[in-house]
């Protein structure tokens, strides 16, 4: 839909080797365009965090990348394939976490892992065996003590785990989480984000996640892309969008008793130069760099006064 701004845009040509390549993707909704030229590519083991206000298109995007919907124009690249032409061994290699999924209530969760599983068998390679061992993977996900309960009966956070599970039960090459640790408990959240480590540093899998959790975003994500307006208003890793929004760190101190607080751009400096007047009459020294929350407040705010 190049022609929907009145100018034609110069295409950018396809990355190598890319596990994902979007260019110029446009949805239109009846007469409204929710993604309007979406840009964006990720290699092999990159995990990417896409963020954006409610109703932004993330999942819309997600689902036009796993093949369930249709885009309006673009060019889309899923593992080599375009995802509305992806075929039963191309599917094999792709693994989906939505954002609620209530079949299965009456299956045992080991017996409906080792069903799904079995699916993947014919699309074992040397490089990558399918599926996973089923005990292994109900281990991975801390499932162990709940493995012969029917999925009906678990948590809700115990329901997100066999989630995950059932979407990395095929050992997937690009792994898509729609809001993955929504309900999750501290505990579960933190071997959640050790599991997702683990996915993309050993297994070299992609992963293409959409939460509302910023910390979550940051702890994660190689790179962080947001989705405000139907474009991509920012493509980088958290530091690099901190960097460019150039925020303000948070400086605290005690001295004489006294508390203090001063914003800054330039923290280091202003460190140094407190040291130089007070000495050691500066207690308790915080510095507080902006989270990436703080950055996706900048941007998206930004990007609304600007529009
Ligand atoms: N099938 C549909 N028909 C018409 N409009 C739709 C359809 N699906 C989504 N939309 C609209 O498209 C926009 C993007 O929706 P989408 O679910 O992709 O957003 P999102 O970024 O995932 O939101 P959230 O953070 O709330 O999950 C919304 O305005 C939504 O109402």
């Amino acid at each position: 839909m190049n022609g929907a701004r009145g100018v034609v845009q110069p295409v950018r040509p396809a990355v190598e080797n890319a596990v994902l390549d979007v260019r110029d993707l446009w949805m239109r909704y009846g007469t409204t365009d929710v993604l309007k030229g979406v840009d964006f590519t990720a290699q092999r083991g990159e995990v990417l965090a896409l963020l954006g206000p409610n109703g932004a298109g993330k999942t819309t995007t997600i689902e036009i990348l796993e093949g369930f919907r249709m885009r309006s124009a673009g060019e889309v690249r899923v593992l080599g394939a375009d995802p509305a032409r992806g075929d039963e061994a191309w599917r094999a290699r792709l693994g989906v976490v939505l954002q609620s999924w209530r079949d299965h209530a009456k299956w045992r969760v080991r017996e409906l892992l080792q069903h799904l599983g079995s699916y993947y068998r014919d699309y074992s390679t040397d490089r990558i065996r399918r599926p996973w061992d089923v005990d292994e993977l109900i281990a991975t996900v801390g499932l162990t003590a709940h493995a012969q309960k029917r999925a009906g009966s678990l948590s809700g956070g115990q329901r997100r785990r066999l989630d995950v599970a059932i979407g990395i039960v095929g050992r997937p090459e690009l792994l898509f989480l729609d809001e993955p640790t929504a309900g999750f408990d501290p505990e579960a959240r933190r071997e959640f984000h050790d599991l997702v480590h683990r996915l993309s540093d050993d297994d070299d899998t992609t992963i293409l996640l959409t939460t509302h959790d910023l910390d979550e975003a940051e702890k994660l994500a190689d790179r962080i892309l947001i989705l405000a307006g139907g474009e991509i208003i920012a493509n980088g890793s958290a530091d690099e969008l901190s960097r460019r929004m150039s925020t303000e760190a948070e400086v605290k101190w005690t001295r004489d008793g006294q508390r203090f607080v001063h914003s800054t751009v330039e923290a280091t400096k202003f460190v140094h130069e407190l040291f130089l007047q007070h000495g050691d009459a500066i207690g308790d020294l915080e510095v507080r760099r902006a989270s990436l929350e703080d950055t996706y407040m900048a941007l998206v705010r930004q990007f609304e006064v600007t529009k």
